[in-house]
């Protein structure tokens, strides 16, 4: 049994939880079968309003009442689970969502998302039991709030938190956990890689209402005090099922990594660049041995099965740099990880694959093709990719290019990168700043891939722009607070708030303040309305056709006509 699964009472003091709604809304619920779907609502000036996708959970509700210490309250609990499913193929008991969806079953989790997603319950469902989506929902994490990861559906974001050796504490990373759902990461993941790495994720699992993965790797060597050499089977299996009793949703496992892999990465410009990669990659050259995670795959399944955790296949060869991009080492290792699907879902348990990495724009599509191909559609899931190396400090922005152009050709979920990538643990406001990038990278692309519902916030907020509704601009804003300072940094009086320009043009030039008075002044007048002018076009077109047919439709004079006429011009 794993150690220390109540941690409560100790002393990790949570400070900094920003409490209550994002400005300028407040959370609504939908019941669904007893269920309360969250919805971010934001109310405009003109009485009109919007519900919004919500992934922060209770702490933006402002009539809940949160403590820490006890966690978030345990919703899933009292929801009725189907049995569990004997698979006859391997004979795995699997209790997860992929085997109950190919029975046919439309699990409360499904009908959560459905409503949550704007979409049919058979949409889930049959996205689910093809293994082109997935519901990250380990029964042991019942705080969690249903999300579906899968290329039918919004595009998701994930943020990377946890401490390393070197900094931070518990309580910073609880804060930033709450943060990081409040801007919109529909999952966390905890890669602490310090001190307390299983007390850290106790509080973390206990108050997050999204879907938590984790690396168990990092906690294996942990334990063998960071030498990859000393890890065994054994210690592996265990660190994993002392993090499904404590409820992780997803682990990445890093399986695809084989000993035969290892020299293809020799001559790279920068090597192994995935933590767990490099640390597979040293077991495997010391013990000359193939990767226990690949000989006791099935294990491993027979496990996640139990809880219904989902894979996320790791990419421990996944490019560092440009130069290293779609090279050989990197697809090999896909291949492996797209035979490791099909073993994965034969026993029952819910699959994703994780990609690149640094690669640049020309090469992005290949990647999407193959995964595709070879991993049977499973839902990807990519760290960027960043389009250059060329930018340390701004690798947000460098990532979220690539991530935008990869979101389009199909992957499901986004791993964002913060500024801090390649310099340091990422702090509180690092964490933010990658959120709403990566928001950005998202909605972008279920714009171009025709999501239902994405184009209502666009047309919402231009709207809003147009009209000069400065509060409801900045309302319906990813960063509501920032879009108001901004405003406010040179027009902070109320009065500017519903003034025909801001600071940029000023009051003479503001285009859109023209703009609109030239619209007013046309309306006024009965004048040049694009009906008008359509009209007007269409009866000049009449008029001439008959004119040409009173002359017989001739299209060409004869010459001596011609020549007739340009000598009288001259
Ligand atoms: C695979 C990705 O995980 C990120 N990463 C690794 N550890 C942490 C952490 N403790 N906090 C935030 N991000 C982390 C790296 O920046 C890399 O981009
Ligand atoms: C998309 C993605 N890829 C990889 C990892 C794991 O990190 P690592 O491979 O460095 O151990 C991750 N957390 N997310
Ligand atoms: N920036 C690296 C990458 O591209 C990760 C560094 S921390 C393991 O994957
Ligand atoms: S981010 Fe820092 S610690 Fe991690 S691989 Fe790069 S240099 Fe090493
Ligand atoms: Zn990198």
């Amino acid at each position: 049994m794993p150690e220390n699964t109540q941690p409560k009472g100790n002393d990790a003091p949570v400070t900094e939880i920003t409490l209550g709604p994002i400005q300028g809304s407040e959370k609504t619920y939908v019941d669904v079968d007893g269920m309360a779907v969250p919805f971010r609502r934001v109310s405009l000036t003109n009485g009109e309003h919007l519900d919004l996708y919500d992934t922060s959970g209770p702490y933006t509700d402002a009539s809940a009442a949160i403590d820490v210490e006890a966690g978030l309250p345990k919703t899933r609990d009292a929801w009725n689970r189907p049995e569990p499913v004997r698979i006859e193929a391997t004979g795995t008991v699997a209790a997860t969502q992929l085997a109950w969806a190919r029975a046919g079953l439309v699990t409360p989790e499904m009908a959560f998302i459905a409503a949550r997603e704007g979409v049919p319950e058979e949409l889930v469902r049959d996205e689910v039991a093809a293994g082109r989506a997935v519901i990250p929902a380990n029964h042991r994490h019942p705080e969690s709030e249903p999300m579906i990861i899968g290329k039918a559906f919004a595009v998701k974001v994930n943020a990377n938190i946890g401490n390393s050796a070197v900094t931070s504490s518990i309580a910073e990373e609880v804060e930033k956990m709450v943060w990081a759902t409040r801007w919109g990461a529909d999952t966390i993941m905890d890669l602490s890689t310090g001190k307390d790495i299983h007390l850290t994720r106790e509080w973390i699992m206990r108050n997050s209402p999204a879907p938590v993965g984790t690396v168990p790797i990092y906690q294996a060597l942990e334990k063998v005090d960071g030498d990859p050499t000393r890890l065994t089977w054994e210690l592996y299996r265990d660190t994993v099922i002392e993090q499904a009793e404590q409820g992780v949703d997803y682990m990445t496992v890093h399986a695809g990594v084989l000993l035969r892999y290892v020299p293809l990465a020799a001559k790279r410009v920068t090597g192994i660049v995935s933590r767990g990669g490099s640390i597979m990659a040293a077991w495997c050259l010391a013990h000359h041995r193939e990767s226990f995670l690949y000989t006791h795959f099935t294990e491993l399944c027979e496990i996640l099965a139990r809880y219904d955790i989902t894979f996320s296949l790791g990419d421990g060869l996944r490019p560092g740099s440009i130069a290293d991009a779609n090279d050989e080492a990197q697809f090999a290792e896909l291949r492996t990880l797209g035979e490791l699907t099909k073993i994965a879902k034969s026993h029952g348990v819910q699959v994703m694959i994780e990609g690149p990495g640094h690669v640049p724009m020309h090469k992005i599509a290949e990647n999407v093709r193959l995964e595709e191909l070879w991993c049977e559609e499973a839902p990807f899931y990519t760290l960027g990719p960043l389009a250059t190396d060329i930018a340390p400090a701004y690798d947000h922005i460098t990532s979220a290019i690539g991530a935008a152009m990869i979101a389009q050709a199909g992957t499901a979920m986004l791993c964002y990168v913060t500024p801090k990538e390649h310099l340091g643990l990422p702090n509180r406001d690092d964490v933010k700043v990658g959120v709403i990038t990566y928001k950005i990278a998202a909605h972008a692309a279920d714009l171009a891939k025709g999501h239902p519902r994405a184009q209502e916030r666009d047309d919402a907020l231009s709207k809003a722009r147009f009209e000069f509704r400065w509060h409801d601009q900045f309302n319906l804003a990813l960063d509501p607070d920032t879009a108001r300072e901004y405003h406010d940094e040179t027009l902070p009086a109320e009065p500017a708030k519903t003034a025909h320009f801001c600071s940029m043009c000023g009051p003479k030039f503001c285009s859109m303040r023209i703009s609109a008075d030239v619209r007013a002044y046309a309306e006024e007048h009965g004048l040049v309305t694009q009906d008008d002018i359509d009209a007007r076009i269409a009866a000049e077109m009449d008029a001439k056709s008959a004119e040409f047919a009173a002359a017989g439709n001739q299209v060409y004079l004869p010459i001596a006509e011609v020549t007739t006429e340009a000598a009288a011009a001259q």
